[in-house]
């Protein structure tokens, strides 16, 4: 599967699926990889062609010194459409994810067809616990904050019910490249884009996790009220809602796809 250039930065794309079908972009959240979309991908791959990808800082993609922002994220994404010759598709994006996503939806909308923002924010009120999260990962690597991260990310029952994802998960968290993870963070401690949102035209669907203390379902109510017409879907799961509440999740992705 492709290494995509992205102003010098060397991006891991991976393409799947139905040749020919419509086009659905799919955008990870801080600290995960590509893989964290495994369990919607029998779904939707019978369906779509769909593209993944590492963001810069993530997985196999490249590394570059940071700062990063929402922009150059953003045209990391346009930089892989344009290398595929693909013209437009539809967003889903979680946490980070649906935050690149309201970048993209405002600043390319001609690219984007639907669009699904999950769990994620427009801003934070308060940048604390970013810079708290990165002073203790400068300090002790990602290891150190880990636990905290996974019991924001999955409820306890989930963890206890579902150990070997949960080790799965913490370990595609652990093993995030240190530099990479610092340089998202400190693009999150700054993020507002709330004068983005009435820009944003595509029909969209915001998701949200009853459960999620990183983005709240007040966060989600925000980015619903902030974009026109769109329309708001919860889940009973913490941060990582397409790993907790799966089958939830591709049902109410693939609903809104598929919807006239
Ligand atoms: O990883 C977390 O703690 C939660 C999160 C916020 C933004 C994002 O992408 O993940």
């Amino acid at each position: 599967m492709p290494m995509i250039n992205a102003d010098g930065c060397l991006l891991n794309v991976q393409v799947d699926g139905r040749d020919g079908g419509p086009t659905l972009m799919l955008s990870n959240s801080l600290g995960c990889t590509l893989q964290m979309w495994e369990p919607q991908m029998r779904a939707l791959t019978q369906m779509f062609r769909v593209i993944r990808y590492d963001r810069r800082g993530h997985g196999k993609s490249g590394v570059p010194d940071g700062p990063y922002s929402m922009e150059r994220f953003g045209r990391d994404v346009l930089a892989i459409l344009d290398d595929l010759n693909i013209e437009k598709v539809h967003w889903c994006g979680l946490s980070m994810g649906g935050m690149v996503g309201q970048w993209l939806g405002a600043n390319a909308p001609e690219r984007f067809g639907k669009i699904i923002l999950a769990n994620t924010a427009c801003y934070y009120p308060d940048p604390t616990n970013w810079l708290n999260r990165i002073k203790a990962v400068k300090e002790g690597g990602i290891a150190a904050v880990a636990d905290t991260v996974i019991a924001g990310w999955l409820t306890a029952d989930f963890r206890e019910r579902e150990p070997e994802t949960t080790a799965r998960m913490k370990a595609m968290l652990i093993a995030s490249p240190v530099e990479g993870y610092l340089a998202c963070c400190e693009a999150l401690s700054t993020l507002d884009q709330r004068a983005l949102l009435p820009r944003i035209k595509s029909p969209t669907l915001v998701i949200a996790g009853k459960q999620d203390m990183a983005t709240p379902v007040s966060a989600g109510e925000v980015i619903r009220s902030g974009i026109p017409g769109a329309s708001m879907t919860l889940l009973d799961a913490a941060h990582i809602s397409n790993v907790e509440q799966s089958h939830a999740f591709t049902e109410a992705v693939v609903g809104f796809l598929t919807q006239r």
